[in-house]
C-alpha cells in the first residue's frame, strides 16, 4: 500500500472527539485496521471516532439530490456507524471553519438519512455551539432487554436514534463501574451488531445525567444520540414529564435537547476544532 500525507482536524463535542479527514473526492482508503491506528491514543493520533467528510457525489453511499456531504463515521474499533450527533456537529463545525461550507443551516448525509445542522455565523457572542436535528427516536424494539456490571442488573428500554441504544436508569451513575469492559446486554442474541448503553439517572425537572458505554468505542466522555435516547426513555418510563428543553450532563459536558412538537429532537452543544495537520495514510490511486 502506498502511503500518502492527508490532512486531518482534530475536533471535539462535549469531549466526545473525533479525527476529521477531509476527502472530498472519495480517494481515501481507510481499512478498519487503519481507523484502529488513527484512534489509538498511544499510537496514533486519538479519538473516540472518524469522520471522514466526502461529497455526496463521491460516494455511493449517498445521495447529491440530498446533501452536498456524507458524514462517513467510524467507531474507534474500526466498526462502521450509522449515526453520530457529536460527530455531526463537530463535522459541520470543521466544513464551516475551513470555508467548504457556508455558516447557517446545513444538510449531511449520514447512514442513517439526512441531517440538518446549524452553525450560526461569527459573531462575538458565539461560543461554538452547533445544533444538529436529531430525527424522531424510534422505540419499538427488543422487549426484556437487562443490562448487568458485576452485580447490579436494571431494565433497559430499547431505542432507536439511528443507532441502536439500550437506557437503563440507575440510583447512582458510580454502579455502572469503572466501565473498562463492555456491560452485560441479555438476551445475548438482541444486539447481534452491538449497542450503546447508557445509565441515566433523573436530576430535576427537564434535567439528565449520564454515562454511556458507546458500541465500537468503549466509555465516551459524551454521546449526543446517546443524549437523546436517554430522553426519549425517560419520558417513556415517566421518569420525566413532557417539556420543549431537556438539559443532559455527561462526563464531558452539557447538551441541550430540545423537543419538537412532532417529536423530532434538535441536539446542541458545543463543538471545537483544535488542531490541524497532516498524518500518514493509505491511499488507493486515483480512478
Ligand atoms: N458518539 C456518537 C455515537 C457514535 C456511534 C456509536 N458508537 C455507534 O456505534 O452507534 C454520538 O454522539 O451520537
Amino acid at each position: 500500500m502506498h502511503r500518502t500525507e492527508v490532512p486531518f482536524a482534530k475536533g471535539h463535542g462535549a469531549e466526545n472527539d473525533f479525527l476529521v479527514l477531509p476527502d472530498p473526492d472519495g480517494r481515501l482508503d481507510l481499512p478498519a485496521a487503519e481507523v484502529v491506528r488513527l484512534c489509538d491514543r498511544r499510537a496514533g493520533i486519538g479519538a473516540d471516532g472518524v469522520l471522514r467528510a466526502v461529497r455526496c457525489t463521491a460516494t455511493p453511499e449517498a445521495s447529491a439530490e440530498e446533501a452536498e456531504w456524507f458524514m462517513d463515521y467510524r467507531n474507534a474499533d474500526g466498526s462502521l456507524g450509522a449515526m453520530c450527533g457529536n460527530g455531526l456537529r463537530v463535522m459541520a463545525r470543521y466544513l464551516v471553519d475551513t470555508g467548504l461550507t457556508p455558516p447557517g443551516t446545513l444538510t449531511i448525509a449520514t447512514r442513517a438519512g439526512t441531517r440538518q445542522v446549524r452553525v450560526p455565523h461569527r459573531s462575538p457572542d458565539f461560543q461554538g455551539e452547533v445544533t444538529v436535528g436529531m430525527g424522531r427516536p424510534r422505540l419499538p424494539g427488543p422487549d426484556g432487554i437487562d443490562v448487568t456490571v458485576a452485580e447490579r442488573r436494571w431494565p433497559a428500554l430499547h431505542v432507536d436514534m439511528g443507532n441502536p441504544h439500550a437506557v437503563v436508569f440507575v440510583d447512582d451513575l458510580a454502579h455502572a463501574g469503572d466501565l473498562r469492559i463492555a456491560p452485560i446486554v441479555d438476551p445475548a442474541g438482541a444486539y447481534p451488531h452491538g449497542v450503546t448503553v447508557e445509565f441515566v439517572i433523573p436530576c430535576g425537572p427537564a434535567h439528565l445525567a449520564l454515562r454511556v458505554y458507546e458500541r465500537g468505542v468503549g466509555e465516551t466522555r459524551a454521546c449526543g444520540t446517546g443524549a437523546c435516547a436517554a430522553v426519549a426513555a425517560a419520558l417513556s418510563w415517566g421518569r420525566q414529564s413532557a417539556a420543549a428543553h431537556y438539559t443532559v450532563d455527561l462526563p464531558g459536558g452539557r447538551l441541550r435537547i430540545a423537543v419538537l412538537a412532532d417529536g423530532a429532537m434538535e441536539l446542541t452543544g458545543p463543538a471545537e476544532i483544535l488542531a490541524r495537520g497532516t498524518v500518514n495514510l493509505g491511499r488507493r490511486a486515483a480512478a
